[in-house]
């Protein structure tokens, strides 16, 4: 995938952040994410503030595989050259996006934050721009985008349902489709994969259409690793609030105390074409954010007992 060239440049993948979508040779299609930040930037405010993270799609893909969870599409960072492999493939739409801005070749796309020339990303003065490529999943899998239970109103002064009603988790055990099958664990899952990577901005989450059980895929790390200092614990709310957990994911970061998540994280991103994907302060973050997690699954089994664990 990093090294295929690109056949067609385009846009149209819905959403907020700049995006675009590339076929690579044998039609492979991926979406690429530009660089807006660099390694060490660290962005303040909400927990859900600033633009996409490029790199942060490349660590959560391959944390992924490491917590054994394996939802998360193919990521691999790349450097493109934006004048011989952009421009000549892009298509006209695509093309009357681009402009010029003190030398470098920049373009806006088109998105709901993608206005003109102010939202705009620019290649350097070589023509380099740096993004991560994910994986575009086969057209013939349709997937099934659902309002996530646990997730911000992204309004200030309006509270979520699940931050004021100490029963939540109860009540969502109520419905069917959390009652029984692996829903409600795979949601608590990816809670504990959003609190290491530090995404408060799951407000949805996609599975297979036409299949009631169908595991839950994670699309969209983008708003991660953005501050390695600010630990968001209400990301965990769907572990502490339910207090379950899947006996394999407790095992499997059990496994990985003592900076063992770090090291293998980084051992793995060292070989990414754009690496170092995170800095340092990042991954003794992961490190940080896990023995939190087995203290709240600590607090769990003294809470409610060993059935806390689900086989
Ligand atoms: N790799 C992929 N394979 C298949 N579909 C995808 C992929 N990535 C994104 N999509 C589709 O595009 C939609 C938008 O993608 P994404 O969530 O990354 O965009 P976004 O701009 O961050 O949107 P938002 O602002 O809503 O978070 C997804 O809900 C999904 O339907
Ligand atoms: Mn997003």
């Amino acid at each position: 995938m990093a090294r295929g060239n690109i056949t067609l440049a385009d846009f149209g993948v819905k959403g907020t952040q700049l995006k675009l979508t590339l076929t690579l040779d044998h039609k492979q299609k991926v979406v690429f994410k530009p660089a807006w930040y660099g390694r060490d930037d660290i962005i303040t405010g909400t927990p859900y503030s600033g633009r996409d993270r490029h790199n942060a799609e490349i660590a959560a893909f391959h944390l992924g595989r490491i917590l054994e969870l394996r939802r998360t599409p193919l990521a691999i960072g790349r450097r493109v050259d934006i004048h011989r492999d952009i421009k000549p493939v892009a298509t006209e739409r695509l093309l009357n996006t681009f402009f010029e801005k003190d030398g470098q070749t920049c373009f806006y796309g088109k998105c709901l934050y993608c206005r003109g020339p102010d939202d705009g990303v620019c290649a350097t003065t070589a023509g380099v721009m740096e993004g991560t490529l994910v994986l575009w999943l086969p057209n013939d899998f349709k997937l099934k985008l659902h309002k996530h239970p646990w997730s911000r109103t992204y309004k200030e002064g309006v509270v979520a349902r699940w931050m004021k009603e100490d029963d939540y988790c109860d009540k969502m055990r109520r419905i069917a489709r959390f009652s029984k099958g692996p829903r409600l664990l795979d949601i608590i899952d990816t809670s504990i994969f959003d609190y290491l990577i530090g995404n408060a901005d799951r407000h949805h989450y996609e599975t297979f259409e036409g299949y009631d059980d169908s595991m839950l895929i994670i699309l969209d790390n983008g708003k991660s690793f953005g501050n390695p200092d600010l630990d968001e614990r209400t990301i965990l709310a769907p572990l502490y609030q339910c207090c379950q957990i899947r006996a394999s994911t407790w095992q499997r970061l059990l496994a990985l105390q003592d900076d063992v998540l770090s090291q293998v994280l980084a051992g793995v991103l060292a070989n990414d074409p754009i690496a170092p994907v995170l800095s340092q302060r990042h991954l003794d973050a992961l490190d940080r954010r896990l023995v939190y997690i087995l203290d709240v699954i600590q607090g769990c089994i003294t809470r409610v007992g060993m059935g806390a664990i689900v086989m």
